[in-house]
């Protein structure tokens, strides 16, 4: 049985992916300094030791009196985030993470197997680089990895970065994983990915041919788009999300809402205020899409790239709403974009997209927005399940 420490464990995302692993473990504790996070943590896993206390704060004698074989952590990825100021390791948030690395070699039992879940902007940072210097000298063997869960069958993205690494004397990491994962090498990664990309890569096809026709779909040469850029932006967007669309090994939106019957939807609905202000930045999606842009703490709340909205009348199209819109006067506007029934996905339905079993819920105290921010904050159960059936199986 392996003894587990979760760091940074907010809602129990990790956890949940421990178990949906199936691999043979116990939690011997969780560690957060969100009390709200700890509320939901303690609603679902009551029985596991949870540490409301900042990570810097635990000495090494305390580590070590955990005795744990597993560290699984997502530490706060705003230091690093590709929109944010990248402060990295001079960003206080950064501290614990630092703390824990510093620990690892003088813990008098180093964990077999660690785990770390971060954002895209990760792999270049210098908290990486301590890290991974850290794991050389302790002699564990480390592979990392962009992943989504679109790259599982998930129509989410949630582009994140992920570190594996076990001690040496354990089995190698399996070949298999490298194919399916993209790449190699965060490198090689990086260049995979164009640095603005909100969404995910297509994993590299081995290259064979060296007479690789243009990346661009051919309309994107006509002369308008040379004078427009953004018009050119806008083209490729649409175009990756209709492709998106036709990826027919990703599952249907449909598969991960709750019955409308259940719903009091009235209170889901995007009031007319917001779609006045931001119908142009809003990513609709319909039941039968296989594509939906990651959740992040400000759903509900903010609308530009916060995650999608779905569309609940089929009577009209956004193709037929949106051309002519800012011809229309404010009214005729609104009256259009009402047609459309745009909804917010609800809390259980983001936590369905991100891999929460049916079991999973929040206590009654915690509001609607704070379940977005935690879920926001989360990570996707899958796609981590998977990783730990590489590293621990
Ligand atoms: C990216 S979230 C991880 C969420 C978690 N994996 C989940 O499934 O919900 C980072 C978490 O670290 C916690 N945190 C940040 N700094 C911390 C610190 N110094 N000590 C303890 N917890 C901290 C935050 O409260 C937050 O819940």
């Amino acid at each position: 049985i392996m003894r587990v420490l979760e760091l940074y464990s907010g809602i129990g995302g990790m956890h949940y992916a421990l178990k949906e692993s199936e691999v043979c473990h116990q939690v011997v504790a969780a560690v957060d300094i969100n009390t709200t996070a700890n509320d939901v943590y303690r609603h679902n896993f009551p029985s596991t030791a949870l540490l409301n206390k900042t990570i810097e704060g635990i000495t090494l004698e305390e580590f070590n009196q955990l005795s744990f074989d597993v560290i699984l952590m997502s530490p706060p990825c705003q230091p690093f985030t590709r929109i944010g100021l990248q402060r990295d390791v001079a960003d206080s948030r950064t501290r614990s993470f630092l703390h824990v690395v510093d620990l690892l070699p003088r813990l008098s039992k180093a964990p077999v197997f660690i785990l770390l879940e971060n954002v895209k902007g990760f792999e270049k940072s210098a908290a990486r680089e301590y890290l991974l210097r850290t794991l050389r000298e302790c002699g564990y063997a480390v592979q990392e990895m962009l992943v989504s869960p679109t790259h599982f069958g998930i129509p989410n993205s949630r582009l994140r970065y992920y570190l594996l690494a076990k001690l040496s004397g354990q089995k190698p990491f399996s070949i298999f994983v490298w194919t399916l994962m993209v790449s190699r090498t965060p490198h090689r990664l990086a260049c995979n990915i164009s640095d603005d990309s909100t969404e995910d890569p297509t994993p590299a096809p081995p290259s064979s041919s060296s007479s690789s026709p243009s990346p661009f779909p051919p309309q994107v040469c006509a002369p308008e788009y040379k004078t427009c850029p953004s018009l050119l932006k806008a083209t490729l967007e649409a175009q990756k999300k209709k492709n998106q669309n036709h990826n027919l090994s990703v599952k249907q939106i449909q598969d991960f809402l709750e019955p409308q019957e259940n719903l009091n939807l009235d209170q889901h609905f995007l009031p007319p205020k917001i779609l006045l202000r931001y119908a142009q930045l809003l990513d609709i999606v319909r039941p039968t899409c296989r594509r939906s842009i990651c959740f992040t703490k400000g759903y509900g709340k903010y609308v530009e790239g916060t995650g999608s909205v779905l569309q609940c009348c089929m009577d009209t199209s956004v193709e037929h709403v949106f051309p002519r819109l800012d011809q229309c006067s404010e009214e005729e506007r609104v009256q259009k974009l009402l047609e459309l029934k745009l909804r917010y996905f609800t809390p259980r339905e983001v936590a369905n997209l991100m891999g929460f079993p049916p079991t999973f819920s929040f206590p009654e105290s915690v509001s609607t927005k704070q379940q977005y921010r935690l879920l926001g904050n989360s990570l996707n159960v899958v796609v981590v399940a998977k990783l730990l059936q590489l590293l621990l199986s």
